[in-house]
C-alpha cells in the first residue's frame, strides 16, 4: 500500500504540488488524470524522489521513502515514461537486464527473467532478445520499456504517460495488455495520464488534478455519478457519461431470463460493445453466452439503456 500524506512541491514562489493526499491499495491501478501542467508528474515523481518533497511524506508499506536509500527505492520501483526511454546502444535483453544487473544477479537468473518477460510481452525471445531498440516499432519498444520496469518484480510500477507516443490503435492494445499483465502480476500501479478515456479504462481509481490540487479521488463509477461540480463535471464529460457508464458494466450485470434469435454476445464483455451489437444488427435482444459457449440468457436494448441512466 502507498500512503500520500499531505506532499507538496514549490519551485521558490510557484506551488505545482499543493497538499496532495491519498491512499493507493495494494494490486490495484490508480490513474492521476488532469489538464497539462497540473502537476501529475511532480507528483509521481516524488513517489520515487526524482522529485524531493517539499513538505509532506510518502509511506509504502508503512515505510518512509525519505528512510530507504534512494537507489534502493529506485530498485523497488519500476518507472516507465513516455517514448519508453530505452538504451539505445542495449539490445532488448540488455536492456530489460538493466536492474537484475544492478542488483548483482547471476546470469543464469536473469537470462530466465529476460526470457519469462519477453514470453510476456509477446515478443519471441528468439527474434526480439538480440534486437537494437531502433529496430523496433514503436508498441514493440513500449513493451520493452514496460518489461524492463517489471524485471525486478517491483511491487510498485509508476508510469508517466507510458502510451503517449502510440497511434490509437496500438494503444488500445498496449492498455489492454497492461491490464492482464497487471492482474497476473498483482502489481500496483500509479499511472499519469492527460486521457480521460484511458482514466477510465485502466483505473481502479482515479485522482483528478488541476491547478497543484487533487480535486477528486473516486472509483470511475464515483466520478461519473458524482463527479465535482466545475473542472471535474467538465473533464468526466457530461454528453459521454451514459456510455462510460455503459463501458464499466459487464454484458452479465443485465442478463434477462428467456431466449433470442442470433449471434449470442458474450457474458464478460462490456455493455457498451453491446449496445453498439444490437444497434448494427438492428435487434432488440441477443442470447448472451458464458465463456464455455453455453447460453445463460439474453440482453436487450431497454435492459442495457437502464444501466446509462442516472442513479436515484
Ligand atoms: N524543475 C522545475 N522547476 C520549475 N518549475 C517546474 C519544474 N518542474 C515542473 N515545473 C512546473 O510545474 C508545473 C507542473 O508540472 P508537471 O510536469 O508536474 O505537470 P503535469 O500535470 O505532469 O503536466 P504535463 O502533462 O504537461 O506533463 C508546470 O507548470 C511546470 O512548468
Amino acid at each position: 500500500m502507498i500512503e500520500i500524506e499531505h506532499l507538496s512541491k514549490h519551485y521558490g514562489e510557484t506551488i505545482v504540488v499543493d497538499d496532495v493526499s491519498l491512499r493507493v491499495d495494494e494490486g490495484t491501478i490508480t490513474v492521476v488524470v488532469g489538464t497539462s501542467g497540473a502537476g501529475k508528474s511532480t507528483l509521481l515523481r516524488m513517489i520515487n524522489r526524482l522529485v524531493e518533497p517539499s513538505a509532506g511524506r510518502v509511506l509504502i508499506d508503512g515505510q518512509d521513502t525519505m528512510s530507504i536509500p534512494e537507489d534502493e527505492l529506485r530498485h523497488r520501483i519500476g518507472y516507465v515514461i513516455q517514448g519508453h526511454g530505452l538504451f539505445p546502444h542495449r539490445t532488448v535483453a540488455g536492456n530489460i537486464a538493466t536492474v537484475p544487473r544492478l542488483l548483482g544477479w547471476d546470469a543464469k537468473r536473469i537470462a530466465q527473467r529476460v526470457e519469462e518477460l519477453l514470453l510476456l510481452f509477446q515478443l519471441d525471445p528468439a527474434e526480439f532478445a538480440k534486437k537494437y531498440p531502433h529496430e523496433l516499432s514503436g508498441g514493440q519498444q513500449q513493451r520493452v520499456g514496460v518489461a524492463r520496469a517489471l524485471a525486478a518484480r517491483p511491487a510498485l510500477l509508476l508510469m508517466d504517460e507510458p502510451f503517449g507516443a502510440l497511434d490509437p490503435l496500438i494503444r488500445s492494445k498496449a492498455q489492454d495488455d497492461l491490464l492482464t499483465i497487471q492482474r497476473r502480476l498483482g502489481t500496483t500501479v500509479v499511472l499519469v495520464t492527460h486521457d480521460m478515456e484511458e482514466a477510465f479504462h485502466l483505473g481502479d481509481m482515479i485522482a483528478v488534478m488541476d491547478e497543484a490540487r487533487l480535486l477528486q479521488y473516486g472509483t470511475a463509477a464515483e466520478l461519473l455519478t458524482r463527479p465535482l461540480p466545475g473542472f471535474v463535471e467538465r473533464l468526466v464529460g457530461t454528453a459521454e457519461r451514459p456510455f462510460r457508464l455503459l463501458s464499466l458494466a459487464k454484458v452479465g450485470d443485465a442478463v434477462e431470463p428467456g431466449s433470442a434469435e442470433g449471434e449470442p454476445v458474450d457474458v464478460s464483455s462490456n455493455l457498451r460493445d453491446a449496445l453498439s451489437r444490437l444497434i448494427w444488427i438492428g435487434s432488440p435482444t441477443a442470447p448472451v453466452a458464458d465463456a464455455s459457449g453455453a447460453i445463460v440468457g439474453r440482453i436487450s436494448v431497454d435492459g442495457i439503456l437502464a444501466h446509462g441512466r442516472r442513479p436515484t
